[in-house]
Protein backbone atom coordinates (compact mmCIF):
# COMPACT_ATOMS: atom_id res chain seq x y z
CA UNK A 1 0.00 0.00 0.00
CA UNK A 2 1.30 3.54 -1.07
CA UNK A 3 0.53 6.66 1.43
CA UNK A 4 1.18 9.62 0.11
CA UNK A 5 0.63 12.43 3.03
CA UNK A 6 0.17 16.59 2.81
CA UNK A 7 3.09 16.46 0.28
CA UNK A 8 4.61 19.69 -1.11
CA UNK A 9 7.08 20.04 -4.17
CA UNK A 10 9.29 23.05 -5.05
CA UNK A 11 11.15 23.74 -8.68
CA UNK A 12 13.10 26.57 -7.09
CA UNK A 13 10.35 29.40 -5.55
CA UNK A 14 7.31 28.13 -7.71
CA UNK A 15 5.21 25.66 -5.58
CA UNK A 16 4.03 23.09 -7.48
CA UNK A 17 2.03 20.53 -5.22
CA UNK A 18 -0.09 21.90 -2.16
CA UNK A 19 -0.47 19.35 0.18
CA UNK A 20 -0.75 16.32 -1.94
CA UNK A 21 -2.49 13.23 0.09
CA UNK A 22 -3.95 9.85 -1.23
CA UNK A 23 -3.56 6.30 -0.98
CA UNK A 24 -2.96 3.70 -3.62
CA UNK A 25 -3.86 -0.47 -2.39
CA UNK A 26 -2.61 -3.55 -3.86
CA UNK A 27 -4.51 -4.96 -6.49
CA UNK A 28 -6.24 -1.78 -7.28
CA UNK A 29 -5.58 0.73 -10.33
CA UNK A 30 -5.61 4.34 -9.10
CA UNK A 31 -6.15 7.05 -11.77
CA UNK A 32 -4.67 10.43 -10.95
CA UNK A 33 -6.32 13.02 -13.87
CA UNK A 34 -5.90 16.55 -14.27
CA UNK A 35 -4.99 18.93 -17.61
CA UNK A 36 -1.45 19.57 -19.00
CA UNK A 37 0.72 21.32 -15.86
CA UNK A 38 -1.36 20.54 -12.75
CA UNK A 39 1.57 18.71 -11.08
CA UNK A 40 1.01 15.06 -12.19
CA UNK A 41 4.35 14.19 -13.43
CA UNK A 42 5.77 16.09 -10.58
CA UNK A 43 3.80 14.36 -7.91
CA UNK A 44 5.11 10.74 -9.76
CA UNK A 45 9.17 11.83 -9.50
CA UNK A 46 8.31 13.41 -5.90
CA UNK A 47 7.00 9.48 -5.03
CA UNK A 48 9.39 7.83 -6.93
CA UNK A 49 12.68 9.90 -5.40
CA UNK A 50 13.07 11.59 -8.62
CA UNK A 51 12.85 14.72 -7.43
CA UNK A 52 12.81 15.62 -3.84
CA UNK A 53 9.91 16.67 -2.18
CA UNK A 54 9.71 19.87 0.40
CA UNK A 55 7.11 18.25 2.52
CA UNK A 56 5.08 15.69 3.89
CA UNK A 57 5.62 12.35 3.70
CA UNK A 58 5.54 8.98 1.49
CA UNK A 59 5.11 5.39 2.99
CA UNK A 60 5.25 1.97 1.86
CA UNK A 61 3.18 -0.46 3.92
CA UNK A 62 3.30 2.28 6.88
CA UNK A 63 7.23 2.71 6.66
CA UNK A 64 7.96 6.35 5.63
CA UNK A 65 10.55 6.46 3.26
CA UNK A 66 11.70 9.71 4.57
CA UNK A 67 12.90 11.92 1.49
CA UNK A 68 14.57 8.95 -0.48
CA UNK A 69 16.53 9.06 -3.53
CA UNK A 70 15.61 7.38 -6.76
CA UNK A 71 17.61 4.65 -5.69
CA UNK A 72 15.82 3.82 -2.11
CA UNK A 73 12.77 4.26 -3.21
CA UNK A 74 13.22 1.37 -6.34
CA UNK A 75 14.45 -0.73 -2.90
CA UNK A 76 10.99 0.27 -1.32
CA UNK A 77 9.59 -1.42 -3.81
CA UNK A 78 8.32 1.97 -5.90
CA UNK A 79 8.64 0.97 -9.72
CA UNK A 80 8.24 4.38 -11.82
CA UNK A 81 7.69 4.25 -15.58
CA UNK A 82 8.71 7.49 -17.07
CA UNK A 83 6.50 9.75 -19.13
CA UNK A 84 8.72 9.37 -22.88
CA UNK A 85 9.93 5.85 -21.59
CA UNK A 86 13.40 6.52 -20.79
CA UNK A 87 14.15 3.42 -22.40
CA UNK A 88 18.28 3.11 -22.94
CA UNK A 89 18.42 3.13 -26.93
CA UNK A 90 22.01 1.70 -27.56
CA UNK A 91 21.44 -1.23 -24.73
CA UNK A 92 19.95 -4.55 -26.28
CA UNK A 93 16.44 -5.42 -24.73
CA UNK A 94 18.24 -7.66 -22.57
CA UNK A 95 20.14 -5.27 -20.94
CA UNK A 96 17.54 -2.69 -20.66
CA UNK A 97 15.53 -5.70 -18.72
CA UNK A 98 19.12 -6.35 -16.70
CA UNK A 99 19.50 -2.97 -15.78
CA UNK A 100 16.27 -3.07 -13.27
CA UNK A 101 18.18 -5.86 -11.41
CA UNK A 102 20.10 -2.95 -9.52
CA UNK A 103 17.91 -2.97 -6.65
CA UNK A 104 17.61 -6.46 -6.15
CA UNK A 105 19.82 -8.72 -4.68
CA UNK A 106 22.18 -10.67 -6.52
CA UNK A 107 20.61 -14.24 -6.12
CA UNK A 108 17.27 -12.38 -7.50
CA UNK A 109 18.80 -11.18 -11.14
CA UNK A 110 16.97 -13.58 -13.20
CA UNK A 111 14.68 -12.14 -15.75
CA UNK A 112 11.30 -14.12 -14.53
CA UNK A 113 9.62 -16.20 -17.44
CA UNK A 114 5.99 -14.08 -16.36
CA UNK A 115 7.91 -11.41 -18.01
CA UNK A 116 7.50 -12.65 -21.50
CA UNK A 117 4.01 -13.67 -20.75
CA UNK A 118 2.83 -10.33 -20.36
CA UNK A 119 4.83 -8.92 -23.09
CA UNK A 120 5.96 -11.88 -25.37
CA UNK A 121 7.42 -9.62 -28.11
CA UNK A 122 10.31 -8.95 -25.82
CA UNK A 123 11.12 -12.29 -26.12
CA UNK A 124 11.76 -12.60 -29.49
CA UNK A 125 13.27 -8.70 -29.85
CA UNK A 126 15.65 -9.81 -26.46
CA UNK A 127 19.11 -8.59 -28.75
CA UNK A 128 17.75 -5.88 -30.82
CA UNK A 129 18.92 -2.61 -29.64
CA UNK A 130 15.84 -0.65 -27.81
CA UNK A 131 16.39 2.39 -29.81
CA UNK A 132 15.79 0.22 -32.78
CA UNK A 133 11.71 -0.89 -31.32
CA UNK A 134 8.89 1.26 -31.93
CA UNK A 135 7.22 3.42 -29.31
CA UNK A 136 4.53 0.92 -28.58
CA UNK A 137 7.49 -1.92 -27.92
CA UNK A 138 9.88 0.88 -25.73
CA UNK A 139 6.78 1.08 -23.47
CA UNK A 140 6.37 -2.23 -23.08
CA UNK A 141 9.75 -2.83 -22.41
CA UNK A 142 9.78 0.13 -20.36
CA UNK A 143 6.95 -1.47 -18.10
CA UNK A 144 8.92 -4.78 -18.08
CA UNK A 145 11.83 -2.94 -16.60
CA UNK A 146 9.77 -1.44 -13.93
CA UNK A 147 8.06 -4.95 -13.28
CA UNK A 148 11.75 -6.81 -13.16
CA UNK A 149 12.36 -4.72 -9.77
CA UNK A 150 9.39 -6.19 -8.14
CA UNK A 151 8.03 -3.45 -7.20
CA UNK A 152 4.88 -3.58 -4.50
CA UNK A 153 3.91 0.14 -5.93
CA UNK A 154 3.96 0.91 -10.11
CA UNK A 155 3.73 4.20 -11.07
CA UNK A 156 3.04 4.69 -14.47
CA UNK A 157 2.96 8.10 -16.37
CA UNK A 158 1.10 8.28 -19.51
CA UNK A 159 1.32 5.19 -20.99
CA UNK A 160 -0.34 5.07 -23.95
CA UNK A 161 1.19 8.40 -24.94
CA UNK A 162 1.66 8.46 -28.97
CA UNK A 163 0.72 4.58 -29.05
CA UNK A 164 -0.74 2.54 -31.70
CA UNK A 165 -4.19 1.08 -30.41
CA UNK A 166 -3.42 -2.67 -30.39
CA UNK A 167 -0.34 -1.66 -28.29
CA UNK A 168 -2.35 0.19 -25.98
CA UNK A 169 -5.24 -2.50 -25.88
CA UNK A 170 -1.53 -5.05 -24.70
CA UNK A 171 -1.16 -2.69 -22.18
CA UNK A 172 -4.61 -2.23 -20.83
CA UNK A 173 -4.63 -6.05 -20.42
CA UNK A 174 -1.30 -6.28 -18.24
CA UNK A 175 -2.50 -3.73 -16.33
CA UNK A 176 -5.65 -5.54 -16.12
CA UNK A 177 -3.11 -8.91 -15.13
CA UNK A 178 -1.44 -7.30 -12.36
CA UNK A 179 -4.52 -6.37 -10.87
CA UNK A 180 -5.99 -9.26 -10.33
CA UNK A 181 -2.59 -11.15 -9.13
CA UNK A 182 -3.63 -8.27 -6.56
CA UNK A 183 0.05 -7.57 -5.15
CA UNK A 184 1.00 -4.54 -6.70
CA UNK A 185 -0.49 -1.09 -6.36
CA UNK A 186 -0.95 0.44 -9.69
CA UNK A 187 -0.78 4.37 -9.99
CA UNK A 188 -1.92 5.51 -13.54
CA UNK A 189 -1.25 8.77 -14.48
CA UNK A 190 -3.18 9.66 -17.96
CA UNK A 191 -5.17 11.94 -20.54
CA UNK A 192 -6.57 9.38 -22.77
CA UNK A 193 -10.03 9.39 -21.17
CA UNK A 194 -11.82 6.03 -21.87
CA UNK A 195 -8.86 4.18 -21.35
CA UNK A 196 -8.48 5.37 -17.89
CA UNK A 197 -11.91 5.40 -17.04
CA UNK A 198 -11.90 1.53 -18.17
CA UNK A 199 -9.11 0.25 -15.78
CA UNK A 200 -9.63 3.18 -12.37
CA UNK A 201 -11.07 1.71 -9.31
CA UNK A 202 -10.20 5.16 -7.51
CA UNK A 203 -9.95 8.41 -9.29
CA UNK A 204 -7.33 11.55 -8.07
CA UNK A 205 -8.29 14.65 -9.25
CA UNK A 206 -5.56 17.34 -9.25
CA UNK A 207 -5.67 20.97 -10.26
CA UNK A 208 -3.10 23.07 -9.14
CA UNK A 209 -1.14 21.18 -7.20
CA UNK A 210 -4.24 19.68 -5.10
CA UNK A 211 -6.43 17.07 -5.19
CA UNK A 212 -10.12 18.55 -6.21
CA UNK A 213 -11.42 14.98 -6.06
CA UNK A 214 -10.30 11.58 -4.22
CA UNK A 215 -13.06 8.43 -4.37
CA UNK A 216 -13.83 4.75 -6.01
CA UNK A 217 -15.45 4.66 -9.19
CA UNK A 218 -18.23 3.37 -7.50
CA UNK A 219 -18.98 7.30 -6.06
CA UNK A 220 -18.59 9.05 -9.19
CA UNK A 221 -20.04 9.87 -12.67
CA UNK A 222 -17.93 9.73 -15.69
CA UNK A 223 -19.30 13.50 -16.40
CA UNK A 224 -18.22 14.46 -13.43
CA UNK A 225 -14.53 13.32 -14.12
CA UNK A 226 -14.68 14.05 -17.72
CA UNK A 227 -15.62 18.12 -16.70
CA UNK A 228 -13.17 17.94 -13.91
CA UNK A 229 -10.12 17.33 -16.35
CA UNK A 230 -11.68 19.33 -19.52
CA UNK A 231 -10.34 22.51 -20.16
N1 LIG B 1 12.04 20.79 -13.76
C1 LIG B 1 11.15 21.78 -13.68
N2 LIG B 1 11.51 23.02 -13.35
C2 LIG B 1 10.62 24.04 -13.26
N3 LIG B 1 9.29 23.88 -13.48
C3 LIG B 1 8.86 22.66 -13.81
C4 LIG B 1 9.75 21.54 -13.93
N4 LIG B 1 9.02 20.44 -14.27
C5 LIG B 1 7.74 20.86 -14.36
N5 LIG B 1 7.63 22.18 -14.09
C6 LIG B 1 6.39 22.96 -14.04
O1 LIG B 1 5.61 22.41 -13.00
C7 LIG B 1 4.24 22.41 -13.36
C8 LIG B 1 3.69 21.00 -13.24
O2 LIG B 1 4.30 20.19 -14.24
P1 LIG B 1 4.01 18.63 -14.36
O3 LIG B 1 4.82 18.12 -15.51
O4 LIG B 1 4.16 18.00 -13.04
O5 LIG B 1 2.46 18.66 -14.73
P2 LIG B 1 1.56 17.56 -15.39
O6 LIG B 1 0.24 17.66 -14.74
O7 LIG B 1 2.24 16.25 -15.39
O8 LIG B 1 1.45 18.08 -16.88
P3 LIG B 1 1.39 17.28 -18.28
O9 LIG B 1 0.04 16.66 -18.33
O10 LIG B 1 1.56 18.39 -19.29
O11 LIG B 1 2.51 16.30 -18.28
C9 LIG B 1 4.16 23.01 -14.75
O12 LIG B 1 3.84 24.36 -14.64
C10 LIG B 1 5.56 22.82 -15.29
O13 LIG B 1 5.86 23.82 -16.22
Amino acid sequence: MLSVNDLTLHYGQSQILNGVSLEAKPGAVTVVMGTNGVGKTSLLKAISGRHPYSGGAVAVNGTDLNHPTAFQAARAGIAYVPQGREVFPLMTVRENLESGFACLPKDQHVIPEKIFELFPILKDFMHRRGGDLSGGQQQQLAIARALITQPRVLLLDEPTEGIQPNIIQQIGRVIETLREEGEIAIVLVEQYFDFAFGLADRFVVMNRGAVTVNAPKAEVQRDQILSAVSI
